[in-house]
């Protein structure tokens, strides 16, 4: 397995009139953080300069033009581009848009290629990265269509995990969405990821209903006695240890939610306000299901204390650091799977 500080973990700038290279840079200032990892920012040597200076900020870095140049130890920035951008911060403004996708584009090919390990991602903002090149809700979808496999939204602090069914989908739409199939294969992906990036080998799962009070038996909604009840009851009798639907109004405020390695909520809101409530400014958000691993902050471009040098940085480094353990402990099962114990057999 790679030495620490051998870890490549590829950032991309997100949004640069919002928060992102801030937490990015002061998160890296500390030199004793190159100890646990190598970075490589995609952006160019000219816009972090820019940041360096207007941050006031008391670092080096190691300009590069590919990516056979990182140096291990070093802040890396990869120039991803050469023009001089227009930072204001806390406008929202489609150029900038453009330049967050080409940072996220240029890290997610380098972690395709295997040129980086892991990548965190700084927030982008939604309504500005849209265009013909990318028509994407946020880097879940996107990253699901690049990397493959079944992407989960999975937000991540400490011992409390909550993974969506649906995620960056319409209030109108979430009853529509929610199907046996969708539900099956979600809490497969959380179970998996349990197992192989948590090494929780038997995990205990939660379920959250989708109608107030999981319909009160038909008066308020049909859809968690007919779709999710029954989907539930065939995982578990398949050996799932899944649960639920449970009533999501007082699940956590009861701390029930302990109970359970992961939590499953039927849409965003009812998922993410708990989480980010309970998580005081730490939690991450993990795209689970994919074949390489990508982290963020769980906070977006935050545009109204951005460039004011007041954005906490907790959350990314959270992020950085989420990334890098569920990077070896995948190394790890991958190791145990190759070599796995043999019984050994008795002699008649
Ligand atoms: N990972 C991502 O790319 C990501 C995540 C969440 C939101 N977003 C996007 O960001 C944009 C703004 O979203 P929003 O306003 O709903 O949420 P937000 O997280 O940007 O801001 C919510 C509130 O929290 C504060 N805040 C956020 N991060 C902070 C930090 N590090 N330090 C101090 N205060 C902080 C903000 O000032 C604001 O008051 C939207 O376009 C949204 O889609 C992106
Ligand atoms: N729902 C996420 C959050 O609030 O943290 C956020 O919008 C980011 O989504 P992507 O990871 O899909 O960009």
């Amino acid at each position: 397995m790679r030495k620490a500080e051998n870890v490549i973990v590829g950032i991309s700038i997100g949004d640069l009139n919002g928060i992102g290279g801030e937490i990015v840079l002061k998160t890296l200032e500390d030199v004793r953080i190159l100890e646990f990892f190598t970075p490589v920012i995609f952006a160019s040597v000219k816009t972090i300069t820019f940041l360096k200076t207007h941050f006031e900020l008391d670092i080096n870095f190691n300009g590069i033009n590919s990516l056979d140049q990182i140096i291990t130890g070093k802040i890396n920035v990869f120039n991803v581009w050469n023009d001089r951008v227009n930072i204001n911060f806390g406008q929202e403004d489609p150029v900038i848009g453009e330049f967050a996708i080409k940072s996220l584009f240029a890290a997610t090919k380098a972690l395709k290629e295997d040129a980086i390990d892991v990548l965190v991602t700084a927030p982008i903002n939604k309504h500005t990265i849209q265009s013909e090149d990318f028509k994407f809700p946020g880097h879940t979808d996107y990253l699901a269509q690049e990397l493959g496999g079944d992407s989960l939204m999975f937000m991540i602090c400490n011992e409390l995990r909550v993974g969506l069914l649906t995620d960056h989908v319409p209030v109108k739409d979430i009853a529509s969405h929610i199907t046996p199939e969708l539900i099956e294969s979600k809490v497969n992906t959380v179970y998996k990821s349990l197992q192989k990036d948590f090494n929780i080998r038997r995990p205990k799962i939660a379920v959250l209903g989708i109608n107030p009070h999981t319909g009160d038996n038909g008066v308020i909604g049909n859809e968690d006695d007919e779709i999710m009840r029954p989907t539930l009851k065939a995982l578990n009798e398949k050996g799932k240890l899944v649960y639920g639907p449970y009533a999501a109004d007082s699940f956590f405020g009861s701390g029930n939610y302990k109970n359970f390695d992961a939590i499953i909520a039927s849409y965003h809101d009812q998922g993410l306000i708990p989480f980010k409530t309970l998580s005081f400014g730490n939690g991450v958000n993990y795209t689970a299901g994919l074949s390489k691993i990508r982290t963020s902050p769980d906070h977006g471009t935050a545009f109204e204390i951005a460039g004011k040098g007041e954005a906490n940085i907790n959350s990314f480094k959270e992020a950085v650091f989420l990334a890098l353990k569920l990077y070896h402990n995948r190394m790890e099962n991958a190791e145990l799977a190759k070599n796995p114990l043999v019984t050994p057999q008795k002699k008649i």
